[in-house]
């Protein structure tokens, strides 16, 4: 089955002015769809679309149903959007992580006692120290780790939760050297490829077209309001 299928989006701003329109994609397991496009053109708007953390026109169904027939929380737990500069939010990383595995919990159904496994707590922290990420820098204040840093923890917290069927990446590695940036995206890749993994897919935004080539399966190119594919990444 399909994971999403989007048919004729839209999105326009709060003024009324067209962001993008008749945008079109069928996911597929396994796809990791690079979108790219000129600053502006409506890249991490789609993204939030998908989300659901925008209001837009048109269809987005995932797995052949609309996100509210989830319930968007559950929702969210398995479409999991990593901005590109997190939200300044209050207090540690690892209060972030303490909460959000508080609600996903709650998914686990009513009825049941605390699930909360250590898990959910413990796999991002691994896998942000996989990423050279000091364990000390998971109780200090967002707003005083580096942009690099908070990039790396997002997506510690996105992968780890092992809940996303499907990542959504808003240009992920925008503040890392290349070094940690090759790292960050091969242990993503090996994500998807691991059946120990529920990650069936990624959306993916960047500017750079050698992460492109690298990463993606598939290459959707915003322009002109609106999408369309290309067969291989620009060059
Ligand atoms: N809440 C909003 N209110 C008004 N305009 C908005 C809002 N959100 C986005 N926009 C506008 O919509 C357009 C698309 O923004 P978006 O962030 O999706 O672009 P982008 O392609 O991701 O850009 P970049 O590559 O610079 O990150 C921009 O002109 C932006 O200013």
């Amino acid at each position: 089955m399909d994971l999403f299928t989007v048919r004729e989006l839209g999105c326009a701003t709060e003024e009324g002015a067209q962001i993008f329109s008749d945008v079109e994609l069928t996911l597929k397991e396994g796809d990791v769809v690079v979108v790219q496009g000129k600053s502006g053109c409506g890249k991490t708007t789609f993204l939030k679309c998908l989300a659901h953390l925008n209001l837009y026109s048109g269809h987005i169904l995932f797995c052949g149903k609309t996100p509210r027939s989830y319930g968007i929380p559950i929702y969210r737990t398995k479409i999991a959007y990593v901005p590109q500069r997190p939200p300044l939010l209050p207090g540690t990383p690892r209060d972030f992580l303490a909460t959000a595995s508080s609600f996903k919990a709650r998914r686990k159904g009513k009825g049941k006692k605390d699930t909360r496994s250590t898990e959910d707590l413990e796999n991002p922290v691994r896998i942000a120290g996989s990423w050279g990420i000091d364990t000390q820098l998971w109780d200090r204040e967002w707003s005083n780790l580096s942009g690099g840093e908070t990039q790396r923890i997002a997506l510690a917290i996105g992968i780890g939760f092992d809940t996303a069927e499907v990542l959504l990446l808003d240009e992920p590695t925008s503040a890392l050297d290349q070094d940690s940036c090759l790292l960050v995206e091969r242990h993503i890749l090996d994500a998807l490829r691991s059946s120990e993994n529920p990650l069936k897919a990624i959306v993916w935004i960047t500017h750079s077209p050698e992460q492109a080539s690298r990463v993606g399966t598939r290459f959707l190119q915003f322009s002109g309001g609106s999408s369309y594919e290309e067969p291989t990444p620009p060059v």
